[in-house]
């Protein structure tokens, strides 16, 4: 476990000509054990927020650390998954999480236990020797988020990884994705579009606007029991309330 933090991060990019600014003095903190959900209209700077944490961007102004250390590149601390697992599609599931122990440094027979356990905690114990094409999405994100996980990162950074599944099984993998936060309490960025999401699983929800964190909310555990809750819905409320007068505020209305 370890703390996330953004401190005053910008970041722009250039359009053909124009320069977007896609994060604008953005600050954010993930205490240690957090489960932030960001959630935010389209083109608000979530992913570019993301990637800086993963360091496959540098921010032009300001600075994320991972427990005060600054983040310049990629490491082994942080695990990013994306909405498209990426698996290797010559490799089974077991050896897909495999390969990141192996740059580790592991030997053959932990890699093996280790990549066989993380399967079978996600529910995966009869896929361990099938091929990605093999398996439905919702199998190949379980195989994506065994992969990370496997790593023991101290952040696990996740980019919309359940918008590509049905309903149904995108509750399953919200329910997963809880099970081993509540295992781990691994320090969790978690993108998403959707605010029920959120609620299902962040323990707070950041919610963003033009390049920068509006309001960081603490969501009660009971909201989770009953969607119906009173608690719920009026996060769930005020959420929209500030998503919708940003988008407003942004169009100049
Ligand atoms: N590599 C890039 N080059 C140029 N512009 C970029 C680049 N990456 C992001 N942008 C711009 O920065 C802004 C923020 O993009 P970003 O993808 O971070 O937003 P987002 O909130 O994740 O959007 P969405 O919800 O649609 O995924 C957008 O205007 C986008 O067009």
């Amino acid at each position: 476990m370890s703390e996330l933090k953004f401190n005053n991060v910008s970041k722009r990019y250039q359009q053909t000509g124009t320069i977007v600014s896609a994060l604008n003095g953005c600050t954010l903190e993930l205490e240690e054990g957090d489960f932030v959900c960001v959630v935010g209209p389209s083109g608000t700077g979530k992913t570019t927020l993301l990637n800086i944490a993963a360091g496959f961007e540098n921010p032009d102004e300001g600075m994320v650390t991972i427990d005060n250390e600054p983040i310049t590149r990629p490491g082994p601390d942080r695990a990013v998954v994306f909405q498209a697992p990426n698996l290797f599609p010559w490799l089974t599931a077991a050896k897909n999480v495999e390969q990141g122990l192996k740059i580790k440094g592991l030997v053959r027979s932990q890699r093996k236990k280790m990549a066989e356990d993380i399967l079978h905690e996600v529910g995966l114990r009869h896929a361990l020797h099938k091929h990605p094409h093999q398996l439905s999405g919702g199998m190949q994100q379980r195989v994506g988020i065994a992969r990370a996980i496997v790593m023991q990162p101290n952040v696990l950074l996740m980019d919309e990884p359940f918008a590509a599944l049905d309903p149904f099984v995108r509750a399953e993998m919200q329910n997963l994705t809880l099970k081993m936060w509540k295992k781990w309490r691994t320090t969790t960025l978690f993108i998403t579009h959707s605010i029920d999401e959120a609620l299902n699983i962040g323990n707070k929800i950041a919610v963003m606007r033009a390049g920068k964190i509006e309001d960081l909310i603490k969501v009660p555990q009971t909201s989770l029991a009953d969607p119906t809750a009173a608690a719920r819905q009026s996060i769930k409320q005020h959420i929209e309330g500030l998503i919708e007068s940003g988008v407003k505020h942004d169009r100049g209305n």
